[in-house]
């Protein structure tokens, strides 16, 4: 049984609310009988235990409990779907973001962090975010997971009648932004972008584009990506890949990491982000970007394979570091398939979701790769959610 807005080891009145699933069932907590040595008060009043379950606002289900507590929690999700989906037993700290990068964010309150927050707007148009498991817009008087300046603009008193939400965006580059989403599709060109600073490098991107959301996140990653690769595996000149790239973060990564003459190709769905990605990646000769779906161009490279792609293409491939940082879901079956065809020497996987990671491993290990290293980091305080960088190499 999931207990919501409880800690194990706690007693509380609970009422159950999902019955539907034949593994587990679902459960609010109504009242604490006996608190955990663990329990404070919430981060978010309106998110407080004391409110009505359907008055409380989501977004922040671990923000009742202290900070190391809860990257213990998920460090205990991470070795558990390890074990489970991936076969490996193996304990990852949950390591808080580096207070060098965090840029003022609180680590032990776990606020403070988010550069990227919506609100939703109700039908008389008052905004705030979605209540915890459902649609019902909470009005907050204030929004402590964002930035200090973001929280200072965010128009929760306002009213926005007819707008379909509210996005807060604070790029590291220039001021704060409030843009009311109306719904109404804006020509290609015409989209705003907003510039993002990791280290002294800048990227460009759309405003309303797919970047990290904690502020320390981008260079959190980048690190963590430059430092899990294994220098001696890598080839510049291999056919290295950046799947997912977005407007080329971790390709960045890796070039800043091997130098320019780096080889690597940096694949994404989204055009508007490769075409960013293209001019962000400028200073290496060796990078491109390209539009096109991860398992399409998997899939395509496998169809040149059949049709006898000369043996030093293929062994390109075999010399290649791929880094990849999918969507929540994962790379899943096919990808990994294909990925596993290819055979390239190493893999940095880049997870927002432990469980999809830990499946994706569990299809690596199945097809000649082994888990060799796995960190994972705090980006989202007082969520349940934990971000993980993994690396795996070809058993040879
Ligand atoms: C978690 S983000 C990572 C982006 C980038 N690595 C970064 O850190 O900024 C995942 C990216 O994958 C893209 N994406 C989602 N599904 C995809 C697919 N099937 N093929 C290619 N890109 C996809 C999204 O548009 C998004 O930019």
């Amino acid at each position: 049984m999931f207990v919501a807005d409880a800690i194990p080891g706690e007693r509380v009145v609970a009422r159950v609310t999902d019955v539907q699933h034949d593994r587990y069932w679902r459960a609010e907590t109504l009242e604490v009988l006996r608190a955990s040595a663990d329990r404070r008060p919430h981060v978010w009043p309106e998110a407080s235990v004391e409110r009505a379950p359907e008055q409380r606002a989501g977004g922040a289900e671990f923000g009742h409990i202290r900070v190391d507590r809860q990257r213990d929690l998920k460090a205990e999700v991470l070795r558990d779907a390890l074990a489970r989906m991936g076969g490996v037993e193996l304990d990852t700290p949950v390591r808080p973001v580096d207070p060098a990068l965090a840029l003022g964010a609180s680590l032990d309150l776990g606020t403070g962090y988010r550069t990227r927050m919506r609100l939703h707007v109700a039908g008389d148009g008052t905004v705030g975010p979605y209540a915890a498991r459902s649609h019902t817009v909470v009005p907050v008087a204030s929004v402590p997971l964002a930035v200090p300046e973001l929280a200072r603009i965010a128009p929760i008193a306002e009213r926005f009648p007819g707008a379909r939400a509210v996005d807060l965006v604070a790029p590291s580059v220039g001021d704060p932004e409030v843009v009311v989403v109306t719904g109404e599709r804006m020509p290609r060109a015409a989209r705003p972008t907003i510039e993002e600073r990791v280290g002294d490098r800048r990227f460009r991107l759309d405003r309303d584009g797919f970047w990290q959301v904690h502020r320390g996140a981008a260079a959190t990653l980048t690190r963590a990506v430059q430092e899990l690769v294994d220098a001696d595996l890598f080839d510049p000149r291999a056919a290295n890949l950046d799947l997912y790239g977005g407007v080329g973060l971790l390709a960045a990564a890796i070039g800043d990491r091997f130098g320019e003459t780096v080889r690597i190709t940096s694949v994404e769905s989204d055009a508007r982000a490769t075409e960013h990605a293209g001019a962000n990646l400028a200073d290496w000769v060796g990078a491109r970007a390209v539009t096109v779906r991860v398992d399409r161009f998997l899939d395509d490279l496998a169809a040149e394979a059949g049709n006898g792609a000369l043996a030093a293409d293929r062994a390109r491939f075999r010399d290649a570091t791929v880094v990849l940082d999918p969507p929540r879901s994962g790379a899943g079956r096919h990808v990994i398939e294909r990925l596993a065809e290819l055979a390239p020497r190493q893999l940095v996987y880049v997870a927002c979701d432990p469980v999809a990671l830990a499946r994706d491993v569990g299809l690596l290990r199945e097809r000649g790769y082994e888990l060799v290293e796995v960190r994972a980091f705090d980006l989202f305080p007082n969520t349940h959610h934990v971000e993980a960088v993994a690396r795996l190499t070809a058993i040879v």
